[in-house]
């Protein structure tokens, strides 16, 4: 087991840098693994925060009860929502609950506008909520929100609506499917195709449902456009497009209704409807007494199934030609039994003047749906040829430019910055939580201004378009080191990550031993230096003597750190027990590299790096933060580069980390905040970058999205850059604006090894002529990370274990010694800013050389 444990294997990471629940103590959200557990259904209540009951589906397979069905009262008003980036704070918004799908726009005009900001489904989300501060999270592992009520009486309405539409949705959705794999596997029997056999019937049962389709279905046309939308150039106007429409059709829906209860003086739902045309298949007899439904209709099942020739019992039966000849009122031509009852519905009476006007309006709307969706027609065929020729183009011609001509983006200025890109008009709410007492000091969001995020994004998709056609770096002549590793990954999905926690219930997981197969065989001292991977970055940078221009290339390199996140979210690194070294030389980059795991309690890794032209060093340490679904990793430390030539001191912060749906299989990182450069040595330049966080549900154009600026004293920007953080960064006020870094290109069947890049795949290479060099607490010589590389994994596993009881033994024995362990290359210092940061000593390469780690004491750590 790791006994230093990372974020996710001690419960001090994961509990005690919790505002509220360990996963361990929730109920196991629903994992993709093949080993959850059963719900405990516990209420469980951490530092005020209770967790809500995981809500279970009551509709059963085959079961018949429509009454769980019906949707609850749509609910709307304003909440504070809160943003922890940009422009952090409690903000207000208009929210609305509608069948289980939470939507939230700046105001009420909005809403009606159709300017969705974002939207959730409930039923997915965790929720979790603190009646002491009025506070709701909801975390479906993509997305997270945080909102909180002006009162304790809106909590509870919200509180209990949310949990009835979490209820609602989920019967639903196992509703819809279980009608579903009876219509696809065609098991019905007649009383079955009564029950819930019926898909039309199940999709547009629900009088909110948007346009009778069914949920499954319409979610996995959702995911298939988000997929397209995602490789396309030009989805924002789709997305808004397809919102409009969204709600368009929402009011089409009421409209229509409003109609019916107008020209027949009853209100029918679309449930109503179906019920009718239910009793008139089988009865074939007009309708006499709307009965309260309990009867479920097949009516569209029955004219599906006889146009595909497929005969249902019970059905045919009702229809038989005896029975048809009877039936007084059809006579010889029989007009379609819908046709028939919605005649019975819309008697041909002349329309009052209301009626023609919801006509009109009807017709009108239907216009708006219509020209909507020949737009987003039209637009997506567009990106389709666009990409087609893109993809034709590049197969074709091998561009042989390093320097790619400029999108013509215009000078810099400082609107175009990117802090003034989101919500430029927000009015904020600054502070915490407690301080929002009165909502009339609030901004109601009215005034909007889309005008920033749109020329935004025509500069972000231009960025990405100069990016894509810039050649990739050159694949470097062989180094002479290994281009895969010995064995490629096992399969970990099996590992039940909520199970493991689960089961551990009150333990302190640092004694919780955890699977090697969730390992990668890199540790955290490695993964230290892989931010080096780009180093050749600082090496322009030093040889840049302008110092805005040296300023881009710092936060070139500062972005690429994040790049290996693309493709690493399957494992977590080994935790370096306390004591562990790593050293790397890389003549070929020019620079050697140490790390040391410098102390246990937290876990900090520290390294430091020198070269030609610069020197290199960190102290990495975070904190986590867990919602249910996703994990946040909150890095403190600050990253230093010094230059030689220019004596420049540049300091930077990191961003979070968020591991969303980090208990599934659909596990993905996202990095977001501002990370802001400062020159140590003089103010001259300071530089600004943004990680775009993802906000739309269905937008994935800003998806790792980075913004940039470099800012003189005065705060005038000089230079601009952006793109994407596993795309790459252009930057367009260089005299010769270009591409300033784009990753490597992955090694050949990368997912077998990890994921890992061709300079993660050396980072544990041991070589024979190193190997009597190295101390003997060097990661290479860890044995158990060793045999997990070599993909013997249960040895690994037994491996793993004993080195962790060998680090629990020799802490006990220091503690009874009354001593503490005491780095061994690194010191603790303070920085200018007063803060505790931990120093190469200088040594290492000295006793390297002199007398050599063979003839010195070193610690035994496995
Ligand atoms: C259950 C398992 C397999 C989940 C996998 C967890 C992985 C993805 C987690 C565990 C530890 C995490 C790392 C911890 C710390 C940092 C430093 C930060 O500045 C960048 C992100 C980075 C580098 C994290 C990336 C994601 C990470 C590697």
């Amino acid at each position: 087991m790791d006994s230093n444990g990372s974020s996710l294997h001690r419960s001090q990471s994961l509990a005690s840098g919790l505002e509220k629940t360990s996963p361990s103590r929730t109920k196991p959200a629903p994992s993709h693994s093949s080993s959850t557990l059963s719900s405990p259904h516990s209420r469980q209540i951490i530092k005020d925060w209770e967790v809500m009951d995981d809500l279970q589906a009551e509709i059963q397979t085959g079961s018949e009860n429509p009454e769980v069905l019906t949707t609850p009262g749509r609910c709307e008003g304003y909440l504070l929502k809160r943003r922890k980036w940009p422009l952090k704070g409690w903000h207000k918004r208009y929210f609305v609950l509608e069948a289980g799908i939470l939507r939230y726009s700046k105001n009420q005009q909005d809403v009606s506008r159709g300017r969705v900001q974002g939207s959730l489904d409930v039923s997915l989300a965790v929720m979790s909520i603190n009646k002491k501060s009025n506070r709701i999270d909801l975390d479906t592992g993509d997305i997270l929100y945080h909102v909180k009520a002006k009162s304790h009486e809106l909590f509870y309405i919200w509180v209990t609506k949310l949990q009835a539409h979490r209820l609602y949705k989920k019967n639903k959705t196992s509703f819809v499917h279980s009608s579903l794999l009876q219509t696809l596997f065609h098991t019905s029997s007649a009383g079955q195709a009564h029950g819930n056999g019926d898909l039309s019937s199940a999709g547009t049962e629900d009088p909110a449902g948007r346009s009778g389709v069914p949920p499954s279905a319409s979610t996995a046309v959702n995911t298939k456009v988000s997929a397209w939308l995602r490789q396309s150039h030009d989805p924002d106007t789709c997305v808004q497009e397809l919102n409009r429409c969204d709600l368009d059709l929402s009011e089409l829906n009421r409209l229509i209704q409003r109609l019916q209860a107008l020209e027949t003086g009853h209100t029918f739902t679309n449930g109503d409807l179906q019920r009718i045309i239910s009793i008139q298949n089988l009865s074939l007899e007009k309708p006499k007494k709307l009965k309260s439904g309990k009867i479920r209709g097949h009516s569209r099942t029955l004219s599906r199934v006889e146009a595909l020739g497929m005969p249902i019992r019970g059905i045919s039966k009702s229809l038989s030609s005896s029975h048809l000849s009877s039936s007084a009122h059809l006579g010889a031509s029989v007009p379609s039994i819908p046709d028939y009852v919605y005649s019975q519905l819309s008697p041909p009476t002349v329309l009052t003047p209301e009626g023609k006007k919801i006509q009109q309006d009807i017709c009108a709307m239907s216009l708006r749906v219509l020209a909507s969706l020949k737009s987003v027609h039209e637009t997506l065929s567009l990106e389709r040829q666009k990409l087609q020729e893109a993809w034709e183009a590049n197969n074709l011609h091998q561009p042989n430019l390093l320097d790619v001509p400029a999108p013509s983006l215009g000078p810099p200025s400082v609107t175009d910055s990117a802090a003034e890109y989101f919500d430029a008009s927000d009015n904020l709410l600054w502070g915490s939580s407690s301080e929002v007492s009165d909502e009339s000091g609030l901004s109601d969001g009215s005034t909007t201004n889309s005008e920033p995020e749109e020329g935004h994004a025509s500069t972000t998709r231009k960025y990405r378009a100069s990016i894509s056609r810039s050649p990739n770096n050159v694949v470097p002549k062989s180094t002479g080191r290994r281009t895969t590793l010995p064995a490629p990954c096992p399969d970990n999905s099996h590992v039940g990550l909520m199970a493991i926690l689960y089961n551990n219930i009150g333990k302190d997981l640092a004694r919780v031993s955890m699977p090697a197969a969730l390992n990668e065989p890199v540790n955290l001292l490695q993964r230290l230096c892989e931010e080096l991977e780009y180093s050749e970055l600082l090496d322009t940078a030093n040889n840049t003597p302008d110092p805005f221009q040296r300023m881009v290339y710092i936060a070139a390199f500062a972005i690429s750190g994040y790049t290996t996140a693309t493709f690493r979210n399957r494992y977590k690194p080994f935790n370096p027990v306390l004591g562990e070294t790593y050293e790397c030389i890389r003549e070929d980059r020019g620079f050697h590299f140490i790390s040391e795991q410098v102390c246990h309690h937290p876990p900090i890794s520290a390294c430091h790096a020198e070269s030609e032209n610069f020197s290199f060093w960190q102290d990495q340490r975070w904190k986590n933060k867990f919602w249910g679904k996703s994990l946040e990793i909150f890095p403190t430390g600050m990253v230093n580069v010094t230059l030689s030539r220019f004596g420049d001191h540049y300091e930077w912060n990191k961003v979070v980390t968020c591991i969303h749906n980090v208990l599934s299989q659909q596990r993905y990182l996202e990095h977001y905040g501002e990370v802001t450069i400062q020159n140590l040595k003089n103010n001259v330049c300071t530089c600004k970058i943004t990680f775009v966080k993802s906000r739309y549900w269905g937008s994935d154009t800003n998806k790792n999205e980075v913004q940039g600026t470099v800012l003189d004293q005065s705060g005038n920007v000089i230079h601009r850059f952006g793109g994407f953080w596993h795309e790459g960064i252009f930057c367009d006020t260089l005299p010769m604006p270009k591409c300033i870094w784009k990753p490597n290109p992955q090694p050949k069947d990368y997912l077998l090894y990890y994921g890992f890049s061709t300079f993660a795949m050396e980072l544990n290479e041991l070589d024979p002529d190193l190997k009597p060099l190295l101390p003997s607490t060097d990661t290479r010589l860890r044995p158990d990370q060793r045999m997990l590389e070599e993909g013997k994994v249960s040895e690994a596993d037994k491996k793993k274990d004993e080195i962790e009881e060998i680090q629990r033994v020799r802490r006990k024995e220091l503690a009874k010694r009354g001593q503490e362990h005491i780095p061994r290359f690194f010191k603790k210092a303070k920085d200018s800013s007063g803060r505790d940061v931990w120093l190469t000593t200088g040594t290492y390469w000295d006793l390297r050389e002199n007398p050599g780690f063979a003839s010195l004491d070193n610690l035994t750590l496995w």
